[in-house]
């Protein structure tokens, strides 16, 4: 399989790919693998390949510098792929030859199809291998992060999408700043009110993954068979109560102008919230650090969790984000290697770096002991908001996150169908009916793939 994507050729860029794959240096590695190893001391070359950019792709240079620099045997190379859907269809058009990297991130929608391409090697033979104890990493990660009974991948960079809301303009609009709306009535009365002055109350990018979390903040699975966790999905959800109330609620703020159509890119919105133009925004917790240093002291950051409607039921939401992936057609050593860089980039000290540098919450529990992270919530209570949510999300399949092969296909087409909502071309009852209907059949087309 893998070849499920329609645009996996025309996305990859083959200049990026081939210095990728000239990087590997394979050449090294095996001579560091052969019998001469105890003569050579050329250290392992391990290529991550990763989409982290701006602010988020520096500090992930920072900790490979920091790696790098604490140890003689491993050197990494990062490469930065382009967006998560670049750089898995750059992976899927190197799975043929050896130019793809050693290790690789990938959200947290990817990992069915990584678990179903035979391309990796499960990280749970090396947690076996050598008695690595999981204890300590975030119970709602690891269940996440758990098929079939195991750990194919190590969790790195973990968030969740929070409500953003600008203090000074609730205050302006005679708003409670200090009790940011919890559901969608709620948003819907303050949009309204925000909305003067040439301020819009909100907008959030039409991104799949809000409509994903959308369900789930309200207890309702996306796919079928228990969210695709009991057994291989067979029909998509998304054209269910959950989904026509999301939708329906969403366009009817975009139909009254009280919240602004800035299309499918989270950076637009959140240059939008920035600049003060509107007033509340949806985004992903790794975007905290950046905004809160983006707005400076021109007003109030104030972060809340994601909105439900106010007669839903128990829910929550899921771990987004994305997790580290080793290929299997590399030489042993350089996998082990990648799974020592993992291992690293796990730590409590390297996790704390990490989510006080972007807003990623840390995966393991023993990171909130380490006093960067203590002084970090005392200077910016609204890095707890993420943790909070976490936390008080209730474990259920809903919550627990969906899971498809055809998973990034599927929020392209959500997307589409969020999109011919706003433009009246469809209803939102229809344009959910017909998105879940293409899905389906994605999905079956996939599942016959996949048993061959
Ligand atoms: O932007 P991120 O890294 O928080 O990831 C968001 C989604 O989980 C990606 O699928």
């Amino acid at each position: 399989c893998g070849t499920n994507s329609e645009n996996t050729a025309g996305e990859v860029n083959v200049d990026q790919a081939t210095e990728a794959a000239s990087q590997t240096a394979e050449g090294s590695i095996n001579e560091g693998a052969a019998p001469a190893a105890e003569t050579s001391k050329e250290p392992v070359k391990v290529v991550w390949w990763h989409s982290m950019g701006g602010e988020l792709g520096k500090a992930a240079t920072q900790l490979v510098t920091d790696f790098n620099a604490s140890q003689q045997d491993i050197v990494v190379e990062e490469v930065y792929q382009g967006t998560y859907d670049e750089s898995l269809n750059k992976m899927k058009a190197s799975m043929d030859d050896k130019s793809g990297p050693s290790l690789i991130q990938v959200y947290e929608i990817g990992s069915r199809f990584m678990i179903d391409s035979g391309a990796v090697t499960p990280v749970q033979q090396f947690i076996d291998g050598e008695g690595y104890s999981l204890a300590d990493l975030e119970p709602n990660i690891a269940n996440y992060y758990t098929f079939d009974g195991k750990q194919y991948s190590m969790p790195f960079n973990t968030s969740n999408p929070i409500l953003y809301y600008n203090k000074t303009l609730f205050k302006n609009a005679g708003l409670d700043p200090e009790k940011p709306p919890a559901t969608f009535e709620e948003v819907a009365e303050a949009a309204k009110k925000l909305t003067k002055d040439g301020v819009t109350g909100g907008s959030f990018a039409i991104y799949g993954w809000f409509m994903e979390q959308l369900f789930a903040n309200q207890g309702a699975d996306y796919v079928d068979n228990g969210n695709g966790r009991t057994a291989a999905a067979t029909a998509s959800l998304v054209n269910t109560d959950a989904g026509v109330k999301t939708l329906e609620w969403w366009k009817s703020l975009i139909d009254n102008k009280t919240m602004l159509n800035l299309g499918r890119k989270t950076d637009d919105t959140k240059k939008a919230f920035i600049a003060g133009q509107v007033a509340m925004t949806l985004d992903s917790t790794a975007s905290l650090r950046g905004i809160v240093d983006g707005v400076g002291d021109k007003f109030e950051v104030g972060t809340a969790f994601l909105p439900k409607p106010a007669a839903s039921g128990d829910g929550g939401v899921v771990v987004g984000g994305a997790s580290l992936w080793i290929l299997n057609n590399k030489p042993e050593a350089e996998q082990q290697a990648a799974w020592t860089f993992m291992k690293y980039l796990a730590e409590p000290a390297t996790q704390a770096k990490w989510h006080i540098n972007t807003g990623y919450f840390p995966i393991t529990t023993k990171a909130y002991d380490e006093q960067i992270v203590k002084d970090n919530l005392a200077k910016y209570p609204q890095f707890q908001t993420a943790i909070d949510q976490l936390h008080a999300t209730k474990a259920m399949p809903a919550t627990q996150g969906a899971v498809m092969g055809v998973f990034p296909e599927a929020r392209q087409l959500v997307e589409t169908a969020i999109e011919e909502a706003f433009s009246g071309q469809k209803t939102p009852k229809a344009a959910l009916d017909d998105a879940a209907a293409a899905i389906t059949e994605k999905i079956a087309t996939y599942n016959k793939t996949v048993s061959k």
